[in-house]
């Protein structure tokens, strides 16, 4: 059942416990890795939503066996060469199953075509398939030069130089080519170096995808400036037989700033302290907002302001590079902000789900904020009492928009949110789970 829009009531206090989904990014790395992994790895908590399962889909048209064992446990057969090796996926609008696949195919071999919802093909993947081409890969763009659809065919592999990837217009092409290495290294017998020109932008992601590599017993080496990576001749992955994903730290950035506005105590479980998501830094952008928040090895306990009281937020001007998605949380709460709140270096917007920096300041604006933005900038006004409207909140095909907006419900008027089913790219639950908290 679709449902066009979503009203939520004006709200003044939230609190309880949240259980997270899976980590969308963990879990589409461990699949990826557990199907070229040759032998069985049981993965649990993975997250079912749209971005896993056309994930989960893809895999099975390449005969991997992806079995799912209980309710967030699969149990997956990996090896490579896939078998069937021609196959045409669909990967919807998930930036993490379209960028690693076309790595890990172009340098597998086989047939393939990689296509996606129309928005997926005016995401950029040009400098990932300039890389590609280098390291002897053959692919053709099937629409615009340097979107998907894309078609693959047998790569003649030549791995002797560097390749070279841009990283300023999304860390994914990276993470792409690291997966997908030692599938390369293992063919050509040699050591593959990956070189990153230029600025490399949300490089926590870059992180996650050296743990995960780890975690099948890939290590790479790396300088200090994440410039040069090199993935050795002898790697080869092997199944750390089971692998837990842990909650996603995007999502809760969404519960983190329910208890910073609405007083709280607000317990997510499934990340904390241990975890190796960058995003699990948007705790310290709410601290320094002027929540409290309590860290344990796998949870986080937050309690904040009432702004619904008139309390009111720290206002900040930082720069987000490093937690491009968490972000999207802080500027829809700046709106109970002290002054102008100001989000730099998130020029990354743009090339998401929606042009996120236009799509954020449309909606804002709807709800009586002022707002100012540039290429790679936003800043948002605090909402005065007499500013508020209620607004239909058009949310783009955007899940991040309709979660985050959400968070405007504690300004005294109702809200609605438009095509609210569009969280199933990350969080089916979202609009249960947030009315389960607040009052
Ligand atoms: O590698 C990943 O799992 C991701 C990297 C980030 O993308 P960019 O590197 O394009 O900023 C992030 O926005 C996305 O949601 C997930
Ligand atoms: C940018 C995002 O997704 P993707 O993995 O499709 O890039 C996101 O989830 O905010």
């Amino acid at each position: 059942m679709s449902l066009e829009a979503l009203t939520l009531s004006p709200a003044t206090h939230a609190q309880g416990t949240v259980q997270l989904p899976g980590s969308k990014s963990i879990s589409n790395r461990a699949l990826l890795l557990a199907a070229i992994t040759s032998g069985t790895t049981t993965l649990t908590g993975v997250l079912d939503s749209d971005d896993t399962r056309v994930m989960l889909e893809s895999l099975h048209k390449m005969g991997v066996s992806a079995q799912k064992v209980a309710e967030t446990t699969y149990r997956i057969q990996g090896g490579v060469p896939f078998s069937p090796s021609r196959a045409d996926l669909f990967l919807g609008n998930a930036g993490t199953a379209v960028r690693s696949l076309t790595a890990a195919l172009a340098l597998m071999g086989g047939e393939f075509t990689l296509s996606g919802i129309p928005r997926m093909h005016e995401r950029p993947i040009g400098d990932l398939v300039d890389a590609l081409r280098a390291a002897g890969a053959q692919i053709d763009y099937l629409g615009n030069d340097g979107y998907p659809p894309l078609r693959i065919r047998s790569p003649q592999l030549n791995i002797s130089q560097p390749i070279r990837v841009k990283g300023s217009v999304s860390s994914q092409f990276l993470t792409a080519l690291l997966m997908a290495a030692p599938i390369a290294t293992q063919q050509c017998q040699q050591d593959l170096v990956i070189e990153v020109e230029g600025t490399l932008i949300s490089q926590p992601y870059i992180a996650i995808t050296l743990d995960m590599m780890a975690r099948f017993g890939v290590q790479v080496e790396h300088d200090a400036n994440w410039q040069r990576f090199v993935v050795s001749k002898s790697a080869r992955y092997q199944s750390p037989e089971t692998l837990h994903v842990e909650g996603d730290a995007s999502s809760a950035s969404y519960f983190l700033a329910l208890g910073t506005i609405a007083g709280g105590p607000i317990r997510i479980e499934g990340v904390g302290a241990l975890s190796v998501q960058g995003d699990v830094q948007f705790a310290n952008v709410m601290q320094q907002m002027g929540a409290e928040v309590q860290f344990e090895p796998n949870a986080m306990v937050v309690r904040g302001k009432k702004v619904a009281a008139g309390e009111k937020l720290r206002a900040f001007d930082m720069d987000f590079n490093l937690i491009p998605d968490a972000a999207m949380t802080a500027a829809a709460i700046a709106i109970y902000a002290d002054g102008p709140c100001t989000l730099r270096n998130i020029a990354s917007w743009r090339v998401k789900e929606t042009d996120r920096i236009d799509a954020m300041q449309n909606e804002l604006r709807q709800i009586g904020a002022q707002v100012e933005s540039g290429p790679d900038w936003l800043r948002v006004y605090p909402i005065a009492p007499e500013q508020w409207r209620s607004a239909r909140i058009h949310t783009y095909d955007d899940h991040r928009m309709a979660m985050c907006l959400s968070l405007a419900v504690f300004g005294g008027v109702p809200q609605t949110i438009l095509d609210p089913n569009c969280v199933s790219k990350t969080f089916p639950h979202y609009f249960s789970v947030f009315n389960e908290l607040v009052q």
